[in-house]
């Protein structure tokens, strides 16, 4: 790792743990070196190093390994001389590798985040497709479908669920070679594989392996002779009745500057999307975080209606929301005072200001028109041609799904429809979305414009 990679490591924690952390906390460390995957950086006190270290550590590492660095310790000291070289790092246990030991060196994959695992995954309605999917293949045995695709917005759990695959098979089925990559780290080694002329040592690599995982397929887009060899890796593990889990943000057919014949091919077994979680899986999700911070913060209270509150103004991201309670904890056990209501919203004003844009019904009814092209009176009013209905149905069951309005309600704005109409309609969409790729982008379009 260079001082260049660290910089920008430490610009994507920024997000993970909130700009005023990062200023005041992770800004200051400077990079010293790693040694036999013991990252150092000098740090201005002891005490912001112990900081650092139970409040930031396990964000750090997983930074780092989306970033292709692979880290398993961190030390946080103050040196004499900042510049000065990197101390030998103290013995430390085997890396947690997750491939087979044998052949530790050569496997591309990520080093597993430990938060990462099924326990630590709370289901939902919106992700509880997802979430049995990864677990049939965590449970190895044969499965009716491969690959698997994962697909939905941002920090809805999908590379949660790869990471858990990987340590479900690394326990149970430790003879497995299990690698997990980003399709950015795949394009990486391949370009470089070319560089060095040594494509059959990167082919023989990736078609050795027993499961294959690739989060964050998108990126593939436009890569054309990478997205040529990742089809030939992809052909002859599924021929070889290896697995497959692929992650994106967007379904097989919606994605961009990706050939049809892959598309095609990663859509063939099983497509699950993770739907923007819902109110209930929302506090859910902060119940099990908290338990897990009052492990690191005994003694921190957390009043009632703190979860609620907090579930009801932050809908966007998952991520959004956990780097919200950590520095609720962070700040609670700094001033030595229970999380009240009245803290969280002193405490997370940014994030709760930018957090206030809602998806409403309203908003959703004008941009389905206007993609259709039809008069918003039109898509409200009482006309049945197919011209409307269509835009219509597509319109209720966005409602239905990114907004927290009730069948009736729904119903209600649009021009007063029954909510057994509603149902339909949803229904149908559900269903035209698995067999209408037309549909399938333009409801893909539509989330994001939405979400945006
Ligand atoms: N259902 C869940 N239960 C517990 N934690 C969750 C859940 N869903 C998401 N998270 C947490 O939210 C954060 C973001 O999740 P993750 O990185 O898996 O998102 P993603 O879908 O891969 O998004 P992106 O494509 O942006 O990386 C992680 O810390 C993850 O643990």
């Amino acid at each position: 790792m260079t001082n260049d990679n660290w910089a920008q490591v430490s610009e994507e924690l920024k997000q993970a743990v909130g700009a005023n952390n990062h200023t005041t906390w992770i800004a200051p460390l400077r990079f010293e070196g790693l040694v036999d995957g013991v990252a150092r950086f000098h740090v201005p006190t002891t005490f912001h190093g112990n900081y650092v270290l139970q409040n930031f550590g396990d964000q750090i590492l997983t930074q780092l390994a989306r970033a292709g660095i692979t880290v398993q310790r961190l030390i946080f000291a103050q040196s004499a001389n900042a510049s000065a070289a990197p101390r030998p790092a103290a013995p430390q246990p085997a890396a947690p590798a997750l491939a087979a030991a044998d052949d530790e060196d050569a496997t591309p994959s990520a080093t597993l985040d430990p938060r990462f695992t099924f326990d630590r995954f709370v289901v939902g309605k919106p992700n509880e497709m997802a979430h049995a999917a990864a677990r049939r293949i965590a449970e190895g045995g044969s499965l009716g479908f491969n690959p698997l695709f994962l697909y939905g917005g941002v920090g809805l759990g999908k590379t949660h669920l790869m990471h858990a695959i990987g340590h479900e098979l690394k326990a149970n089925q430790p003879h497995l070679k299990v690698v997990l990559t980003s399709a950015e780290q795949f394009m990486y080694r391949f370009i470089t594989a070319l560089r060095d002329k040594r494509m059959m040592d990167f082919k023989q690599l990736y078609r050795s392996v027993d499961v294959l995982m690739v989060d964050d397929i998108q990126f593939l887009g436009g890569k054309d002779s990478t997205q040529e060899e990742f089809f030939h890796t992809f052909n002859a593990l599924i021929d070889a009745g290896k697995r497959i889990i692929i992650s994106a943000d967007r379904a097989p057919g919606a994605m961009k500057d990706v050939e049809e014949r892959i598309t095609s091919r990663m859509g063939s077994g099983l497509v699950v999307d993770l739907f923007p979680t819902d109110f209930e899986l929302r506090v859910g999700i902060l119940q099990a975080k908290a338990d897990y911070y009052r492990a690191q913060y005994p003694g921190i209270v957390v009043q009632p209606g703190v979860f609620e509150f907090l579930a009801q103004r932050i809908s966007n991201n998952v991520r959004v929301l956990e780097g919200a309670l950590t520095r609720l904890f962070a700040f609670a056990s700094l001033v030595g005072r229970e999380i009240s209501l009245e803290m969280t919203q002193d405490c997370l004003a940014d994030i709760l200001r930018a957090s206030d844009r809602k998806i409403t019904v309203e908003e959703i009814q004008r941009r389905v028109s206007e993609h259709y092209n039809i008069r918003l009176s039109d898509m409200i009013g009482p006309k049945r041609l197919r011209s409307y209905a269509r835009p219509r149905q597509v319109a209720m069951y966005l409602s239905k799904k990114l907004t927290s309005r009730s069948l009736p309600e729904i119903g209600r704005r649009f021009g007063g429809r029954d909510h057994t109409t509603v149902m339909h309609g949803v229904r149908k969409i559900e269903e035209l979305k698995a067999t209408d790729s037309q549909i399938a982008d333009d409801l893909e379009l539509l989330r994001r414009a939405l979400e945006e």
